[in-house]
């Protein structure tokens, strides 16, 4: 067999067209559309649904499926494969007219948790991460010590401001009235400010906003009233001041560098503004079209080289580059490949001729496909465009949000079959704490579905298994590579499922949280948030574990819209309400005021993605992010890479640059990126004994890192 489209060079596996008349197996009329991308919402009542590969690929659950379509249900849940699975999300664009929704409702517990010490408007029996707090500025913290926040008004009242009020160096002495009232007032307001500053202390690992939002607001003013009213021309030296003073307040602002680290922040910055004033500014363009620049880029290989911490944010099936899918895992035996309609592919391993599939072509062994194709190769490259997303002309690929995420889900359904067998599944994790390795990163807390793994009889593995699994796995690697410090696991749920499912899936989420604490950090709800289910219909599922009085962390992704206003767009002060330890993404903080100050006030750092906001089409340019403003406020942030094998990168040093070069600017330093990297430590689900370790660990890497780059 010679599947259409594979043959000639490079061009993207497509199914075979027309579909031969054994196959699509496909269930009722409408549910293989080529090309839709959503179902209408799921209906009640729920029942059981295969969720492993072996029973999404089984034509059992298919001709099941099939009858039960009968019903009349335009969509069965209880016929359907886990929504993780289908080749379209299972809800609708309308998703909430289905009678489990009830109509938002305004929050009544908001107000009241503004009021309220920060921890006690969230229900009882879920308490909040552990914020570290080292006690003291010593040992592998010396690096940190940071200046004082909080300015004495002197600090901010440049000694020369004193000459200035009498008259500036070309006041032309037209301000008598400056001494007389300005001056004791600013002084006077300049005592209050500091009065309510917070007191000189060591760097604190829940950092604080050292100036409140009235102070800083205040303290310009003043600073510019000063300038306008008591002299004619500002004071150079004051504008200075001004810009220090708006310099520390950004994300590493206040980082004490030694003398070396200094050296090579100046020499970054150097790189930095080459690439700047240069003909081709990377983070400008879209991810695809910037890669080769970046890799070119000298700052891009310092970062390579940096010891960036932890990566907090990443989904469980694209973290491992799609070659070494394709040239690994594909080429072991009993690998089976077949082709949708909707131009993607799927795998399943199976000691026999396995059960056709719905929605696909007939299974064909990839040894016999291989051995008919003339370009194996060509065959290979369409391969991994199924795994990925990354083309040439993304602009043309992905015209818009519902075409890049439909594309999204179809990489994570091509990549299940392979992933999810168990042999696989295990080889693949170690592969991916190889990779984040090599690209020095040094722990990872992953967003993984734990759908059902397989063997080659077809016997299933429950979720334990994969918790199993993965604690196994990161055991022998850190083995293996003792400078490394392992991984949690955040189990994810699809934002499609209904409330009695996602209530049953909140009581398993408990149970595997009391058995597996040390590998399991807690739990988040994933999938598109435009078209999902906003945390507000969960509500009583999400309240389960405060209402039993046990301990389930929360890592929601809240705020990946630009759409304000719509339902999912509460999901931020929703996340905060529901203690999420942190946000992912957060993309729409910064249009949310009170979300912002609460996540700050509290620490709860938001999870930045920048390449994978940009590929899912939430911003184009990045110096346009969001996560530009937060980063030049201080806002307690981790960079993190989300899906890099479906973006085309690797690791967690693309995300960096870009975050470095792009939100930063030249604003951003080496300070920046030293914060960025504890934070990773500090806002991870470790214990603190063991954050504790992560950074004495992390601290001795970083000053190899330095005294070998700054010279
Ligand atoms: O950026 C994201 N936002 C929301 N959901 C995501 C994102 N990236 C991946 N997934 C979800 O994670 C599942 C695999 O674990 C994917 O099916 C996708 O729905």
């Amino acid at each position: 067999m010679s599947p259409q489209g594979s043959e000639g060079s490079g061009g993207s596996l497509l199914s075979p067209s027309p579909l031969p008349p054994e196959g699509p197996h496909c269930g009722p009329a409408d549910s293989c559309k080529a090309g839709s991308p959503v179902k209408p919402a799921p209906l009640e009542p729920d029942g059981d649904r295969p969720d492993s590969p072996k029973e999404i690929l089984d034509l059992d659950s298919h001709n099941a499926a099939a009858r039960r379509s009968a019903s009349g249900f335009p969509y069965d849940p209880r016929t359907a494969p886990h929504p993780h699975m289908m080749p379209r999300p299972p809800y609708s664009t309308h998703p909430y007219h289905g009678a489990h929704y009830a109509p938002q409702r305004p929050h009544p517990h908001l107000m009241e948790a503004l009021q309220r010490p920060p921890h006690l408007p969230f229900p009882p029996g879920q308490p909040r991460m552990a914020l570290y707090g080292h006690p003291q500025a010593s040992g592998h913290f010396q690096g940190m010590q940071v200046q004082q926040r909080a300015l004495a008004p002197e600090h901010y009242l440049h000694p020369g401001q004193q000459a200035m009020c009498t008259g500036s160096p070309r006041s032309t002495g037209k301000t008598p009235s400056c001494r007389a009232s300005c001056c004791p007032k600013i002084h006077a307001l300049a005592h209050i400010l500091h009065r309510r500053s917070p007191p000189n202390t060591a760097y604190s690992m829940a950092p604080q906003p050292f100036l409140h939002g009235l102070q800083v607001t205040v303290l310009s003013v003043l600073l510019l009233c000063w300038a306008g009213v008591c002299g004619g021309s500002p004071d150079p030296r004051h504008r200075d001041s001004l810009i220090q003073q708006e310099a520390s307040q950004q994300t590493g602002g206040t980082v004490l560098l030694t003398e070396a680290e200094r050296r090579l922040s100046t020499h970054l910055h150097k790189l930095k503004r080459q690439e700047v004033e240069g003909p081709q500014f990377p983070p400008a363009m879209h991810f695809f079209k910037a890669r080769p620049f970046i890799q070119r880029s000298p700052v891009f290989k310092l970062l390579q080289k940096m010891p960036k911490g932890a990566a907090l944010h990443l989904h469980d099936f694209s973290v491992v580059g799609v070659d070494w899918l394709v040239k690994n895992v594909t080429y072991r035996r009993h690998c089976y490949i077949c082709f949708t309609p909707t131009q993607s592919v799927r795998f399943v391993f199976s000691a026999t001729q396995p059960r056709p599939l719905p929605c696909c072509s007939s299974w064909v062994l990839l040894e016999t496909l291989r051995a008919k194709v003339d370009n194996t190769s060509d065959l290979d490259h369409s391969l991994m465009q199924n795994l990925t997303l990354f083309t040439d002309d993304p602009a043309a690929a992905y015209p818009s949000q519902d075409v890049v995420w439909s594309r999204f889900e179809e990489t994570f359904l091509a990549a299940l079959g392979l992933v999810t067998h168990a042999p696989v599944f295990k080889d693949y994790f170690y592969e991916a704490l190889r990779q984040f390795y090599m690209d020095n990163v040094m722990y990872l807390e992953l967003r993984a579905l734990l759908v059902k793994t397989y063997e080659l009889d077809g016997r299933l593995h429950d979720r334990a298994w994969s918790l199993e699994a993965y604690r196994d796995v990161a055991r022998q690697f850190v083995t293996e590579h003792p400078d490394f410090l392992g991984a949690r696991i955040i189990f994810t749920v699809h934002r499609g499922l209904n409330l009695s499912e996602a209530e049953a899936v909140v009581e398993e989420a408990m149970q595997l949280q009391k058995k597996f604490p040390e590998v399991m950090a807690g739990f988040d709800m994933v999938g598109r948030e435009d078209r999902g289910r906003p945390l507000w219909y969960f509500r009583e599922a999400l309240s389960l574990p405060a209402e039993r009085g046990v301990t389930l962390p929360y890592f929601f992704h809240a705020g990946e819209t630009d759409w304000e206003g719509r339902d999912v767009d509460e999901n931020l002060l929703d996340a905060l309400l529901f203690n999420t330890s942190r946000i992912g993404h957060g993309f729409a903080l910064t249009r949310h005021p009170l979300a912002k100050e609460l996540s700050r006030k509290r620490g709860v750092a938001v999870e930045v993605c920048p390449i994978s906001n940009q590929v899912l089409k939430l911003v184009s340019d990045l110096r346009t992010h969001p996560a530009a403003s937060l980063m030049s406020e201080g806002h307690p942030m981790v960079v993190s890479s989300d899906d890099p094998a479906t973006f085309g990168a690797t690791g967690l040093s693309y995300d960096f640059y870009e975050a470095f070069v792009g939100l930063g600017g030249l604003s951003a330093h080496l300070g920046t990126l030293k914060e960025l990297a504890m934070n990773s430590i500090r806002y991870s689900s470790l214990s603190p004994q063991l954050k504790d370790k992560a950074l004495a660990l992390w601290q001795r890497k970083w000053d190899q890192f330095i005294s070998e780059n700054s010279q």
